[in-house]
């Protein structure tokens, strides 16, 4: 049988148009937000970096317009060793910004330097490039004579006929504390993300990480984005294989370029944390229309199923009336059942038709011996007392022989009148053969039903036939005694009276004498 039902149905697909809609919900939610979300941080990203860079530029030209301040001091004295070490004592002194301070005659030798225990007077400048340029340079990162990681600040000192002297720098020593990790290191204090200065060179002055500070590093898209335009986002892999949302910036003065990333899965962790409380949050409501749809499937599903049941037992006694009791509710529903209700009638009536035709006589319409077994089957297993009467026309081989058959078949069926006519409808005359009828009468006694064996005998005598006149019928009256006898003795029996009845000249009823089932009285 298929188990698949309607109800079962019509939840199967809410719950799939469900989970589907909730499926598509989800997706295009997070899809929007992760964009919305990595849109944000790159431009955040991108912001800070300008911003970070702008100061830094800023800090640049004023470190470079307090060297150009001194140069010009410097210029007129160039000659004086001691005013020269007084000046650069002064600048170093006068804020952080640069970790040491030199002059340089216009070949490179160091001629005063601060602090003193740099010992690099006499010595020769590592980068000449100020000397080739002569003009304001911030360099590249690179290691000084002292051995440090720095980068170098210069200005070109002339004297007043512009003639060119030497230079003067400040250094910045990348590896300690320095105004470039006080500007990024003060503003930045984003967790998990990261921050760094990279010099032309592509190596590290600054790192949020400082063990990183002057490693140089190839084969990165960021530093290449962030070398090669003013400012700008991207999404990319860092040199560890991260996928970094980035934002860059170029410091002008020095080409620095600064970078502000974060990981693209820590911008992402908190997406996830909001789609998980979606799910949370959706699941009370999912249950709610869920069993919802599971209370209207039933309300839908209930009237038909009751039909689809009762449709399969048609031809039960009982089933119109329950098909009529089926609440159905809404319109196919109501529908399904008025057609159902009169298929079953029909069905019903046709199975009746054709139940009587199959218990029938068909030139008569009594019941036939089928029909008369069935009912003594019944009253046999419910105990019922009755009376039989065993019947014969009398001659009627004469009635064929003489007028026809056709007269022959009209003679029965007059009989067959006469006899329902003499009877109560609880009565059951049956044509058991050619011209032979059985009547069964339930709950008559032996007198009453040679009473009635008499009436119809002289009905039958009294009602002329078209075609045949008038004929007469002969009679055996027997009584069942009950179980302890067959009923087919007692059949037996009012057939033995009906012979009886013939012997003694026809025409005429023999009953059964009282109190002796067993006894026939004998041919007369
Ligand atoms: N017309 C007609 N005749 C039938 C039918 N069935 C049986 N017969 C005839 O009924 C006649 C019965 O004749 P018999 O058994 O000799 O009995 P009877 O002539 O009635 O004589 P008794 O019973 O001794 O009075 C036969 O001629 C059958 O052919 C029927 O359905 N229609």
């Amino acid at each position: 049988m298929h188990k698949l039902t309607l109800r079962t149905l019509i939840l199967l697909f809410a719950l799939a148009s469900a989970i589907a809609t909730l499926i598509n919900a989800f997706l295009v939610t997070y899809t929007v937000q992760k964009r919305a979300l990595v849109e944000t941080a790159l431009e955040s990203n991108r912001a800070y970096a300008a911003k970070l860079a702008e100061i830094i530029n800023d800090n640049l030209n004023s470190d470079l317009a307090r060297l150009r301040y001194s140069a010009t001091l410097m210029g007129q004295s160039f000659n004086d060793p001691a005013q020269m070490a007084r000046e650069a004592r002064r600048l170093l002194h006068q804020d952080s910004s640069f970790s040491s301070l030199l002059i340089a005659d216009h070949e490179g030798v160091v001629i005063a330097a601060e602090p003193a225990d740099l010992n690099i007077t006499g010595k020769t400048l590592r980068s000449l490039d100020p000397l080739v340029e002569k003009r304001p340079l911030v360099s590249p990162a690179f290691f000084s004579i002292a051995g440090n990681l720095v980068v170098f600040l210069s200005y070109p000192i002339r004297n007043d006929a512009g003639e060119y002297l030497g230079v003067i720098g400040g250094t910045i020593h990348l590896n300690k504390s320095n105004s470039l990790h006080d500007i990024i290191g003060k503003h930045f204090h984003r967790d998990a993300s990261s921050v760094y200065l990279v010099d032309q060179s592509r190596r590290l002055l600054y790192h949020t990480d400082p063990d990183r500070i002057g490693e140089q590093i190839n084969d990165n898209a960021i530093i290449d984005a962030a070398l090669n335009s003013d400012n700008g986002t991207l999404q990319a892999g860092n040199s560890q294989g991260i996928e970094m949302l980035a934002g860059y910036a170029r410091v002008p003065q020095s080409q620095w370029g600064i970078v502000v990333q974060q990981p693209l899965h820590n911008v992402l962790s908190t997406l996830q944390e909001l789609m998980h409380r979606l799910i949370i949050g959706m699941i009370p409501m999912c249950v709610i229309g869920l069993s919802l749809i599971w209370w209207v499937a039933s309300r839908i599903s209930r009237p038909l199923r009751k039909l689809a049941d009762y449709a399969q037992q048609p031809d039960t006694v009982d089933n119109i009336q329950r098909i009529e009791q089926v609440d159905a509710g809404y319109y196919e529903a109501v529908q399904l059942k008025r057609a159902l209700i009169t298929g079953v009638r029909l069905l019903q009536t046709r199975i009746g038709q054709l139940n009587v035709q199959a218990q029938s006589d068909a030139l008569t319409g009594l019941a036939n011996r089928r029909a008369m077994d069935e009912t003594l089957t019944l009253w046999q297993e419910t105990g019922r007392p009755f009376a039989v009467l065993a019947a014969d026309i009398d001659h009627f081989k004469r009635i064929n022989d003489q007028f026809g058959h056709d007269v022959g078949d009209l003679t029965l069926k007059s009989v067959a009148t006469s006899l329902r006519q003499c009877l109560r409808s609880a009565d059951l005359p049956c044509r058991v053969g050619g011209e032979e009828f059985l009547i069964l009468l339930p709950d008559a006694s032996l007198a009453v039903a040679a009473d009635v064996a008499e009436r119809i005998r002289a009905t039958i005598a009294a009602t002329p036939i078209e075609g045949a006149g008038h004929v007469n019928i002969s009679l055996g009256v027997a009584h069942w005694h009950g179980h302890q006898e067959t009923q087919s003795a007692v059949l037996k029996r009012a057939d033995e009276l009906l012979y009886t009845a013939k012997r003694t000249g026809r025409n005429r009823v023999v009953v059964q004498k009282a109190n002796t089932p067993m006894e026939v009285p004998e041919p007369g």
